[in-house]
């Protein structure tokens, strides 16, 4: 099974919201043509109807790949409806955070090729970074299919473990929201000491989209780059006693945050 395959025989979006549709976006901008994908999605976006489509139309008779991309508390409502697909060799590629690998097989049959994938919003700039998990339906080829066809939203990593899919989750999945607010606390910070609301809301954008591009192109560690940043008794020095207390500084509050989201992961695993 290659790309041919997926546009020879389609791809189905089983909800195209916030995550299916930045997929969606980066896999017609890497040339997926729009009349191999058909959406089911109750109430498409403005965005989606403009990307030609087929929007809630018939299905294919057996589509390469169906991404299921509901939330998960609609999983037992929207899955049955592709249920004649299980057993078979359609791929079902769930990005759902905590529906487990075992649900799917109940829902469509064990005999289902299943693979669990956890994205990030980047994906709509092509800069996410997805995590793979498939069952033992899911051959080589299908496992390769769905990496490539991830890579066209950013960087792709294969775990040993679907054990490990909460921890995933709770990093790099709902990760993006995290720095999001650090940018939120930082430019608010920054209005507090002074600056006006938009320069402070540009310095800690542009600040953070710097940090991180230099987190992944330098050679030195994250730990190293910290430390060039702080002189000596200098300036950083004393915020960074604040942020790295060993009491209630940031790491602290992200072993608390991320404990958080583990367990909720776990939760919705449970039902
Ligand atoms: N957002 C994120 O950063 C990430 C999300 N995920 C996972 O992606 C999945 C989707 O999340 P997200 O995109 O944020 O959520 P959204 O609510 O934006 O998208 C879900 C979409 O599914 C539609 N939908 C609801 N019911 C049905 C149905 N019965 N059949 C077909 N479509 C339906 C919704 O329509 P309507 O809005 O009208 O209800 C909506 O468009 C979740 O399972 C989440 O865990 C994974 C990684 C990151
Ligand atoms: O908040 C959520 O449940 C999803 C999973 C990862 C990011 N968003």
């Amino acid at each position: 099974m290659n790309m041919d395959d997926v546009a020879r025989r389609g791809l189905v979006l089983l909800g195209c919201g916030k995550m299916g549709s930045a997929m969606l976006a980066g896999w017609l901008r890497s040339g997926l043509p729009a009349t191999s994908v058909w959406v089911n999605d109750p109430y498409p976006s403005d965005w989606l109807t403009q990307q030609g489509v087929n929007i809630n139309a018939v299905l294919p008779e057996s589509p390469a790949i169906v991404l299921v991309a509901v939330k998960p508390q609609m999983m037992a409502d929207a899955l049955p409806t592709l249920r004649s697909y299980g057993n078979g060799d359609t791929v079902f590629l769930s990005v759902a955070a905590g529906i487990t690998i075992g649900t799917y097989e109940t829902m469509l049959g064990a005999e289902t090729p299943v693979i669990r994938a956890m994205p990030n919003t980047p994906a709509a700039i092509g800069r996410g970074v997805t995590a793979i998990v498939g069952n033992a339906q899911a051959s080589a080829d299908m496992m390769d299919l769905a990496d490539n066809l991830l890579q066209a939203i950013g960087q792709v990593v294969r775990l040993d473990a679907e054990s490990q899919m909460s921890a995933v989750t709770a990093i790099s999945g709902c990760g993006p929201a995290y720095v999001f607010h650090l940018i939120e606390a930082m430019a608010a910070a920054g209005e507090k000491a002074g600056l006006a609301p938009e320069l402070a809301m540009q310095l800690a954008k542009a600040t953070v989209g710097g940090a991180g591009q230099l987190a992944e192109d330098a050679d030195d560690s994250p730990t190293q780059l910290r430390i060039n940043v702080t002189s000596p008794n200098g300036v950083t020095f004393e915020a960074l006693k604040v942020l790295m207390n060993e009491t209630d500084g940031f790491p602290v509050l992200m072993d608390r945050a991320v404990q958080a989201a583990v367990n909720r992961d776990q939760e919705l695993s449970n039902g």
